[in-house]
């Protein structure tokens, strides 16, 4: 694909930002782990961070739903993924939506130093709302890639993530107990 490897311009690495972003189960995490996974096989420096708030399936590591996995740092805030190792060429960032607002401003600085930056996240909340610093990473990134899930209730392509539980905190963690992924017809009906 045109995003998978990094872009040159006079034989120098061109940063840029890749925002991978979908509901709950649509393969985000996975889509994550392949890019960089390829960055490594490609033997390029690679540095992954998600945010504290998300030890479910592991202390550090990035870990999807089917259990593929790649060890990563978790941070507080999203300054201190500046503060990466100098020869890092590219930066993997899972949970984007759960960071401050000043994570666009961080992956702005990273790619104009030549970092290749892949986000993954949420893009909606379980309200259907825009979730935490997502709207405003897509405006900035070069590739938006939007994956959908299969909706439990019809089989659809699902973009939603409903909340089965009642709870309407904005934050809670959680997986297939709590949530499902919804198209749009089966998200709204609410049934
Ligand atoms: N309803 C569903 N639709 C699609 N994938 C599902 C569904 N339920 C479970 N899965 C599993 O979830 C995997 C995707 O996991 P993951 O990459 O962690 O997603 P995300 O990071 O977007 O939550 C799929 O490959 C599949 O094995
Ligand atoms: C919709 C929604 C989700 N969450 C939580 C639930 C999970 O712990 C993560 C999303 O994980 P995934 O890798 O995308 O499956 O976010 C939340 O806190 N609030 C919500 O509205
Ligand atoms: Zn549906």
């Amino acid at each position: 694909m045109l995003f998978s490897e990094q872009n040159y311009r006079r034989g120098e690495f061109c940063g840029s930002i890749e925002v991978v972003c979908g509901s709950m189960f649509s393969g985000k995490t996975e889509e994550l782990i392949r890019r960089l996974k390829r960055a490594q096989i490609a033997k390029l420096n690679v540095e992954i961070f998600k945010p504290r708030t998300d030890i479910r399936y592991d202390e550090s590591a990035v870990v999807s739903h089917n259990a593929n996995a790649v060890q990563s740092t978790p941070v507080d805030h999203s300054s201190a993924i500046l503060l990466l190792g100098a020869n890092t060429q590219v930066v993997g960032i899972d949970e984007a939506q759960f960071f401050d607002d000043d994570l666009p401003e961080v992956c702005n600085k990273l790619a104009n130093k030549g970092i290749r930056v892949i986000v993954a996240g949420l893009d909606m909340d379980f309200s259907g709302k825009p979730f935490g610093p997502m709207p405003a990473l897509m405006a900035i990134a070069e590739h938006v890639t939007k994956v959908n899930a299969v909706c439990v209730r019809c089989g659809s392509p699902a973009m939603y993530s409903y909340r089965t539980i009642t709870n309407d905190a904005k934050i809670l963690l959680g997986e297939k107990e709590s949530y499902e992924p919804r198209c749009r017809c089966c998200f709204y009906s609410k049934d």
